[in-house]
């Protein structure tokens, strides 16, 4: 990151207050009578009517549009265990974003334990207090074990957003850019870099969406995952191949796809030069990727590059995904984010991409034209038809799955409008 760059953000984020996010009021607090409302004696009746039923909750307090954003800082973006504390600016990041793109209001929980069994305690016992419960930057593999803990204990949505939201978005990206570059899914040869909470996640989405297993290798620290392979965890284990590959560089010789979510700098020119003609490269690590786009354009020119971060054509980032799922799940009281969800927002997200690019995100990104193609495989952040585009493919879906609790609200295009702000 440039010095420049450095800087600027440590002063956005002192200045001039500290901190991304506030609490506002939604209630006039002026008069004795508005007090005797909001507080004592009045604020006795919503508390007897939710005892008597809690899905009154939902009525008489916030808690419907209300997602609490919960880390233990073990695997902060790709700078590693970071513990809970210094993860805090991420998690407030990710409060801000749902507010900024669903009008969901959210607060950072970051919960100082490297345990499972602590910090699954500790979110089951606050997780009634929230519409939804968004799990951030916790590393594999105990993150598979939270989540699937705090789905079976909890009676919300719990969607562990590096996970899922990654996979989502990656999916929708990777469609697009494939056949673009003329190729298909259930043909692509892909190499993930990463075996932990993203990789696994993206890697079982893209199975389920076509790709083939045995055209996956997956690598971690040590190297190829294969069959046979000592220390492998139940996870990694999933995506074991049959193959005598053994090195990044033998893994990505020939291959369609890179996927990466690992760490930086970890793509060299010559694997990128050894891949198949018209390559696709994600180099998904925050906040520095596992090759920069100026190295891989200057390396060879047929390739598709998205990366993580705003500052790049292609960010293939959870920001195009957790929001707005997030609004769909709230909006119809859905009790968790199934596969029939997702696989909603991938193809909302996917087919977005395909239509002319709005004036506003032209303006917003300072460019003159920008359509479906190399430099445009998935939508902007800014774009504001994501909200209603998404959040009502994944509210369908959770209906028609059976896993909503509640109807669409009425009028529900002009409902996300309002949210949109
Ligand atoms: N663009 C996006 O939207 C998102 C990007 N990411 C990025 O993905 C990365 C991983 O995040 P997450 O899955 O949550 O973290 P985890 O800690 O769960 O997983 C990290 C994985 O990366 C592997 N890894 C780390 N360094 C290397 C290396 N030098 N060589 C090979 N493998 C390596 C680890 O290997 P091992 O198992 O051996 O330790 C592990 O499998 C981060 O950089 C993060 O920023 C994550 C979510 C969303
Ligand atoms: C984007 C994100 O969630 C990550 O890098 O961890
Ligand atoms: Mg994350």
């Amino acid at each position: 990151m440039s010095t420049d760059l450095k800087q600027a953000s440590l002063d956005y984020h002192a200045q001039p207050v500290p901190g991304k996010i506030s609490v506002e009021l939604t209630k006039p607090a002026q008069t004795q009578r508005d007090l005797s409302l909001a507080y004592s004696p009045g604020v006795a009746e919503p508390c007897r009517e939710i005892a008597k039923d809690a899905d009154l909750a939902y009525r008489y307090t916030g808690k419907g549009n209300l997602v609490a954003v919960i880390s233990n800082g073990s695997a902060v973006l790709g700078l590693g265990n970071l513990g809970a504390l210094a993860s805090k600016p991420v998690m407030e990041g990710k409060a801000l974003l749902f507010k900024r793109f669903a009008g969901i209001n959210s607060i950072d929980i970051e919960v100082d334990t490297a345990d499972a069994g602590e910090f699954i305690d500790t979110v089951e016992r606050i997780a009634d207090t929230f519409g939804g419960i968004n799990l951030e930057d916790i590393k594999a593999p105990e993150c598979f074990e939270i989540e699937t803990a705090l789905i079976e204990r909890c009676n919300i949505p719990v969607f562990h957003d590096d996970q899922h939201g990654t996979a989502i978005v990656t999916a929708a990206g990777l469609v697009n850019a494939l056949e673009i570059q003329g190729k298909r899914l259930e043909d692509a040869v892909i190499t993930c870099l990463g075996a932990g909470a993203a990789a696994i996640a993206c890697m079982r989405l893209l199975v389920s969406l076509g790709a083939r297993r045995e055209n996956i290798y997956m690598l971690d620290r040590r190297g190829v995952i294969y069959a046979g392979r000592e220390g492998v965890n139940l996870y990694k284990q999933e995506f074991a191949n049959d193959t005598d590959k053994r090195s990044l560089a033998d893994a990505v010789n020939g291959a369609d796809a890179f996927i990466g979510l690992s760490g930086a700098d970890l793509l060299k020119p010559e694997m990128l030069q050894s891949m198949a003609a018209k390559p696709v490269v994600f180099a998904c690590s925050n906040p520095d990727p596992e090759i920069s786009p100026e190295l891989a354009m200057a390396t060879r020119d047929d390739l598709i590059i998205a990366t993580g971060r705003s500052d790049y054509p292609n960010q293939v980032n959870n920001v195009l995904g957790f929001p707005f799922i997030f609004r769909g799940a709230l909006d119809v009281h859905a009790t968790g984010i199934n596969e029939a969800m997702k696989v909603a927002a991938v193809r909302a997200l996917s087919d977005l991409a395909r239509e002319p690019v709005p004036q506003d995100v032209l303006d917003a990104f300072e460019l003159e034209s920008l359509s479906f193609g190399p430099e445009y495989i998935i939508p902007k952040p800014m774009d504001c038809r994501l909200l209603p585009r998404l959040a009502t493919a994944v509210a369908q879906a959770a209906i028609d799955s059976g896993v909503a609790r509640a109807d669409l609200p009425q009028d529900y295009a002009a409902y996300l409008a309002e949210m949109a702000g």
